[in-house]
C-alpha cells in the first residue's frame, strides 16, 4: 500500500477536502459553481487499450486483468455482459462492489457479507482495501478525478488499463479472440457492416437517454430537469418507432441486423433499470417501459428472457437498493419503493391497463 494511501485513510481532513481527488464531495453530481443546475459527467481517465498487435503494452492474457463492477452501475453492467457474451469469464475475473456508494465512494463488502449475484465478494488482489478509491491512489497517488466502475485493472503492472466502459467492451470484442473457442471466437458485437449505424445512435442514444436519465435526476434547477426528460422522451419515442418497424416490418427483435450487437448492450443497461428506478427516483416519469412502450418493452424481454448474458447480469436488488440508498440529495430517509411489482415483467404477462386497452 503506498504511503499516500494511508495517508488518506487516516486524515479526516484529508476526507473532507479530497474525497475526489478533486475537491468535490462524491455527492456534488452538480459543481457548486454551475448556475445552469446542469449535470454534466466527467471524462473518464484511464484509457490504455488491450491489444493483440505485436509488442502492445497490455497484451491479451488469461487471468492478467481483474475487472472491478457494480452490479448496479449501468456502464459496468455493459462490461458483465460484453465479457459473458464473448466467453471471457474464465479469462477476466470480476470482482462487485457493494452496492451502496457513500462519501468514500463504492466499498468491498467485508468477508461475512452476502449479497446477491455471482463474485460480491473483498477485493481478492489487495484484501486490506476497503473501497475502490484505495486501487485509484495505490495506481497514482496524485488521482485527480472520480473513483469509477467499471475498472480494468492489470495485475501485471499494477496499474488501472481502463475506466471507460465503452472502450472496455470494445476491447472485449476481438481482443481476446486468438485464445477463445468457437462459437465465441467468431461473434462479432460490431460488424463491420453495422458500424456506422451503430456509432451514429449511440452518439444520441449516450447523450439522451444513457447519460439523459442521470441529467433528468441529478438537476438541480427546473429548466436542467425539464429540458433532460424532455429530450430523453423525444429520443425514447424515436428509439420506440425505430424497433416496432424492426420487429413488425422486418420480424426482427434486436436493434441492428440479425443477431445482438453493442447497440443492445449500450440501449439495455438503463431501459432494465427504467421502471424500476429511473420512473420515480429521476422523476422521468412521463411514461414507463411496460405501460407505454410496447415494442421497447418486447425488445427488453426478450433479451432478458432469451440471453442467459443479460438476465445472469442483471440484479435487480444491487439496482434499486443504489439509486434510492445512495443518493440522499434525492431521497432523504433512502426509502426505497416497493413497485414495480415484479421488476421486469414475464414475456407473456403485460400490466392489466395495457391488456384492458388493447380490448
Ligand atoms: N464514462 C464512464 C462512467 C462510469 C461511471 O460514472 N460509473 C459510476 C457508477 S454508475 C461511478 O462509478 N460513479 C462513482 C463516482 O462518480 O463517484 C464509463 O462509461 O465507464
Amino acid at each position: 500500500m503506498s504511503s499516500c494511501l494511508v495517508l488518506h485513510q487516516s486524515s479526516n481532513f484529508q476526507w473532507l477536502n479530497k474525497q475526489t481527488g478533486n475537491d468535490q464531495p462524491i455527492s456534488q453530481w452538480v459543481a457548486r459553481d454551475d448556475k445552469s443546475g446542469e449535470f454534466k459527467r466527467g471524462v473518464s481517465q484511464f484509457r490504455n487499450f488491450i491489444s493483440r498487435e505485436p509488442g502492445a503494452q497490455f497484451p491479451p492474457e488469461k487471468g492478467r486483468y481483474h475487472l472491478y463492477v457494480s452490479y448496479a452501475c449501468p456502464w459496468a453492467h455493459r462490461t458483465l455482459i460484453t465479457r459473458k457474451l464473448k466467453g471471457l469469464e474464465e479469462f477476466i475475473p470480476v470482482t462487485s462492489v457493494h452496492w451502496h456508494m457513500g462519501e468514500k465512494g463504492w466499498r468491498f463488502v467485508t468477508p461475512d457479507e452476502r449479497l446477491p449475484g455471482a463474485d460480491v465478494h473483498p477485493d481478492p488482489l489487495h484484501p486490506q482495501f476497503t473501497h475502490l478509491r484505495d486501487i485509484y491512489f495505490d495506481v497514482d497517488p496524485e488521482y485527480k478525478g472520480r473513483f469509477t466502475v467499471p475498472t480494468l485493472y492489470d495485475t501485471k503492472t499494477k496499474h488501472i488499463v481502463s475506466n471507460e466502459s465503452s472502450e472496455i467492451i470494445r476491447m472485449f470484442y476481438h481482443e481476446f479472440d486468438d485464445l477463445l473457442p468457437e462459437p465465441y471466437k467468431s461473434l462479432d458485437l460490431f460488424p463491420p457492416s453495422l458500424q456506422s449505424q451503430i456509432e451514429s445512435s449511440n452518439e444520441w442514444i449516450y447523450n439522451d437517454v444513457n447519460n439523459g436519465v442521470y441529467k433528468s435526476g441529478f438537476a438541480t434547477t427546473q429548466e436542467a430537469y425539464e429540458k433532460a426528460v424532455t429530450t430523453l422522451f423525444s429520443s425514447l419515442d424515436k428509439i420506440e418507432s425505430h424497433l416496432a418497424s424492426r420487429q413488425q416490418i422486418e420480424n426482427k427483435l434486436t436493434y441492428f441486423g440479425d443477431g445482438i450487437t453493442e447497440s443492445d448492450i449500450r440501449l439495455y443497461t438503463t431501459i432494465v433499470r427504467f421502471d424500476p428506478v429511473y420512473v420515480q427516483h429521476f422523476k422521468t416519469n412521463l411514461r414507463d417501459i411496460r405501460s407505454g412502450y410496447p415494442a421497447i418493452h418486447r425488445w427488453l424481454r426478450h433479451l432478458y428472457w432469451d440471453v442467459p448474458a443479460f438476465r445472469e447480469t442483471t440484479q435487480f436488488e444491487h439496482i434499486k437498493k443504489h439509486y434510492t440508498k445512495s443518493h440522499p440529495q434525492i431521497n432523504q430517509f433512502a426509502i426505497t419503493p416497493v413497485g414495480p411489482v415484479p421488476d421486469i415483467l414475464p414475456k407473456d404477462e403485460e400490466v392489466k391497463a395495457v391488456v384492458a386497452a388493447l380490448k
